[in-house]
């Protein structure tokens, strides 16, 4: 039996993912939590004729520790989204306290279960849950995860655009390593599936980079003030999700990028030092996924110097976006 949750289902991501979720034949089980609108998500969604059960629950009667019960993957993607003109850390001020408070409600009911963090801003809100954790005693960290499938999916998009073939997107693998935000993104175009044209021109190059690094921004322009992506979102995180599920059912090899705990891999972590010329607690780099969540964390390998660039330019900001999710629970009282 696999139960499946996600915190915030009744949001712009949450209901499409939610949908996605409850057709994916690895789950037995779906609950849906939100603040608002949960039953009536559950009750749409259990018309599907697929075998995954759900149920929604609101905060009052416990709600969160019921729909935690029993939880082997937790999602979460509750709290604001961006506006045009905002930066995803000036979530922050919101989105701190509302994923603090989920990841103790899943530290007291769910220790156990892999959690998946879509809220942003991703690079502070997993040290976040990680933190809350190490005050509960309950901090595994081969099983919290930061998702950022959407950076990998719209590399894969634009790659293949760039390829004149849409029909490659399925097949392109590009890994995007760093962080889920601006400068963080860093896409191994070098390390592509499908190497770009040869003589693919500098400014092609800086342009895609950027397409890939601020995709979340043209999402949001083009809402103009409804929100930020939450289609191709659900998506994403319903890829990943199913990979976590796929590994712990015992399919091998699985691998994904994602924002993980370096304490996750020791091996790895030190590999990764080296590569970065300091030491980082979280980064995204591919990750063997396996039966009990981390399996390892691959290191960068062979990238170019454009690449060691946009390296260089993504760890200070990574580390103060680190630094700031931890010492909000630093301060917070649990
Ligand atoms: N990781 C990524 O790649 C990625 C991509 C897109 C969006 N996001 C982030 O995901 C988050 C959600 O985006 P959205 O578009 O779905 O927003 P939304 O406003 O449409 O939905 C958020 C939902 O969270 C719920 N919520 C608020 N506080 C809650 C709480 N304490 N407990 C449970 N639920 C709560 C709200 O009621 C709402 O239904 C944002 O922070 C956004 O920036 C991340
Ligand atoms: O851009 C945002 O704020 C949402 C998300 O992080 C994205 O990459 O689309």
């Amino acid at each position: 039996m696999v139960k499946a949750v996600v915190l915030g289902a009744a949001g712009g991501i949450g209901q499409p993912l939610a949908l996605l979720l409850k057709t994916n034949p690895l789950i037995d089980e779906l609950g849906l939590y939100d603040i608002v609108n949960t039953p009536g998500v559950a009750a749409d969604l259990s018309h599907i004729a697929t075998p995954a059960k759900v149920e929604g629950f609101l905060p009052p009667n416990d709600g969160l520790k019921q729909v935690l019960t029993n939880a082997d993957i937790v999602v979460i993607p509750a709290g604001v989204p961006r506006k045009p003109g905002m930066t995803r850390d000036d979530l922050f001020k919101i989105n701190a306290g509302i994923v603090r408070d989920l990841a103790t409600g899943i530290a007291q009911t769910a220790p156990k279960a892999f959690v998946l963090v879509i809220s942003n801003p991703v690079n502070s809100t997993v040290p976040i849950v990680a933190e809350v954790f190490k005050k509960h005693g309950v901090f595994d960290p081969k099983r919290l995860f930061g998702v950022t499938t959407l950076d990998v999916v719209r590399a894969s998009t634009f790659v293949s655009e760039v390829l004149g073939d849409l029909s490659l997107s399925k097949s392109v693998t590009v890994p995007v390593v760093g962080g889920h935000s601006g400068v963080t993104i860093v896409p191994l175009l070098s390390q592509s599936s499908h190497p770009l044209p040869s003589g693919f021109a500098q400014d092609k190059y800086d342009a895609l980079i950027k397409r890939i690094q601020f995709g979340g921004d043209e999402v949001v322009k083009a809402k103009d003030g409804a929100g930020s992506a939450t289609l191709s979102m659900a998506y994403a995180g319903a890829e990943f999700a199913s990979k976590v599920l796929r590994a712990v059912k015992g399919e091998k090899g699985v691998k994904a990028p994602t924002y993980v705990s370096l304490a996750a891999d020791p091996k790895g972590a030190e590999a990764l030092k080296k590569e970065l010329g300091q030491e980082l607690e979280y980064f995204s780099s591919i990750v063997e996924l396996g039966p009990e969540g981390v399996v390892a964390i691959s290191p960068l390998g062979s990238i170019t110097e454009q690449e060691q660039t946009l390296i260089k330019a993504a760890v200070p900001e990574l580390s103060t976006n680190i630094q700031t999710g931890v010492s909000f629970i630093g301060s917070s009282k649990l």
